[in-house]
C-alpha cells in the first residue's frame, strides 16, 4: 500500500503551486508539508539539504519552502538561521510567511538483532558525585540493541534524545546525515545490521526497518517549529485579526557599548513583546555577529505605529538590517 507521505508527488503543472521540503520522504519538514498544505492543490518537492529549499524559492522552482527553525528541547537549528542570515545576499527575495508547529517523538530504528535475547539494559545511570541524580530515559529498547555500532541521525534528533542515548548507547559513534528520513535510508542500506537511525515512525512504515525503542526523545512536549518561505511579500493576503509575528536581522557596531541594548530598547520603548533572539557570526570579522529578533506585531497590520515607530528608531542604532517576514502567530498556549 501506497503511504500517502510516500509520494512527494511531483505536480509541476501551473494549476499546482510547488512545496519544497528539507527531504527525503517523511522527514517531519515532510510531515510538516503535508499537515499545512492540501496534497489535493500542491505540488511537494523534497530537497536534499535546507540550503536546496532556500533555492528552490528563491530561484522560483518551488512557490513555497519549509524549514525546521527551532525545537523546544534543543532550540535554534543553525543551518536555516545561517541562510536567513544570507551574508552572500543569495536570498534576496525570501521571506517568512507562516510558522508550523510539529510535535516529534523519534523512535530508534534498525534490524533486529538475529538472536533476539531481552533487552538487558536497565537503562538506570549510575549516581556519581558530579551527577548525583542522573536523569532517566522515558523509554526502554523494545529488544537488545547490543548490535548496534553505529547510530545515524540528524543533529537536532541527536540533541533531542541525550538521555536516551547516554543510558542505552553510550560511546557508539553517531554519524550527522542531513534529516532523519536520509539516516532510515542509509540504514536501510547498511546490510550488516548494525546501523541504527533515529528517525519517525512514518521512516520506519515506508522505509520497513524495524522498531527497536519507540519515543526516545529525552522530554514529552518535544516541539519542533517550520518557517513557511515565499519569494516576496504577498500583499493580498488579508489580515485574519489573529495576534502576529515578525522576524528581523541586523548587524550592530561591536566597538559601540551598548549597542545591542540600544537596538533592543527600540522594541522596548514601544512595548513590542519580542519572543526570540539568536545569534550567527558574521564570517567577517571573527567573533561578531549576525543577530536576528523576532517580536509580536506586524508592519503590514500596525494600527497604532508600534512596528513602523520601532523599525524607524532601529535604523539609528543597526549597521544593517532587514525584515525577514511577518505571520499569524500559530503557537498554542
Ligand atoms: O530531519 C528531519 O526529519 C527534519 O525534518 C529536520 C529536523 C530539524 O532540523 O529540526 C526537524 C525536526 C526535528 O527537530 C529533527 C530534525
Amino acid at each position: 500500500m501506497e503511504h500517502q507521505a510516500e509520494k512527494s508527488n511531483g505536480r509541476h503543472d501551473s494549476d499546482h503551486p510547488v512545496v519544497s521540503f528539507l527531504g527525503p520522504v517523511s522527514s517531519y519538514t515532510h510531515q510538516t508539508a503535508l499537515q499545512r498544505f492540501n496534497d489535493n492543490e500542491y505540488g511537494f518537492e523534497p530537497a536534499s539539504s535546507i540550503t536546496g529549499v532556500f533555492e528552490a524559492v528563491q530561484s522560483g522552482a518551488a512557490d513555497f519552502g519549509v524549514v525546521p527553525f527551532e525545537n523546544s528541547t534543543n532550540g535554534a537549528v543553525i543551518f536555516t538561521l545561517d541562510l536567513l542570515a544570507d551574508r552572500q545576499s543569495m536570498y534576496a527575495d525570501i521571506s517568512v510567511c507562516d510558522e508550523a508547529y510539529l510535535d516529534v517523538s523519534h523512535y530508534l530504528l534498525g534490524h533486529k538483532a538475529a538472536v533476539t535475547s531481552s533487552p538487558e539494559m536497565s537503562g538506570a545511570s549510575t549516581p556519581t558525585s558530579l551527577i548525583p541524580s542522573p536523569l532517566k530515559p522515558r523509554s526502554k529498547p523494545l529488544s537488545s540493541i547490543k548490535h548496534i555500532k553505529r547510530i545515524y541521525t540528524h543533529p537536532q534528533a541527536f540533541g533531542q534524545c541525550e538521555i536516551f542515548l547516554g543510558a542505552y548507547l553510550k560511546g557508539i559513534e553517531r554519524i550527522d546525515v542531513s534529516s532523519t528520513s536520509k539516516a532510515a535510508e542509509l540504514v536501510k542500506e547498511d546490510k550488516t545490521g548494525t546501523s541504527a537511525a533515529i528517525a519517525s515512525s512514518l521512516a520506519a512504515e515506508i522505509h520497513g526497518l524495524d522498531v527497536l525503542a519507540k519515543a526516545i526523545e529525552d522530554r514529552e512536549d518535544n516541539t519542533t517549529r517550520f518557517f513557511i518561505l515565499r519569494k516576496g511579500v504577498d500583499e493580498t493576503a488579508k489580515h485574519t485579526g489573529n495576534p502576529t509575528k515578525s522576524l528581523i536581522s541586523f548587524t550592530v557596531d561591536h566597538r559601540s557599548p551598548g549597542a545591542l541594548a540600544d537596538v533592543l530598547e527600540c522594541f522596548r520603548n514601544k512595548k513590542l513583546n519580542l519572543t526570540s533572539i539568536n545569534s550567527r557570526p558574521t564570517r567577517i570579522v571573527p567573533f561578531q555577529y549576525i543577530f536576528f529578533v523576532e517580536f509580536e506585531g506586524s508592519l503590514r497590520h500596525d494600527p497604532d505605529g508600534r512596528v513602523k515607530g520601532a523599525l524607524s528608531d532601529l535604523e539609528k542604532y543597526a549597521q544593517s538590517w532587514r525584515l525577514l517576514g511577518s505571520w499569524e502567530d500559530k503557537l498554542v498556549r
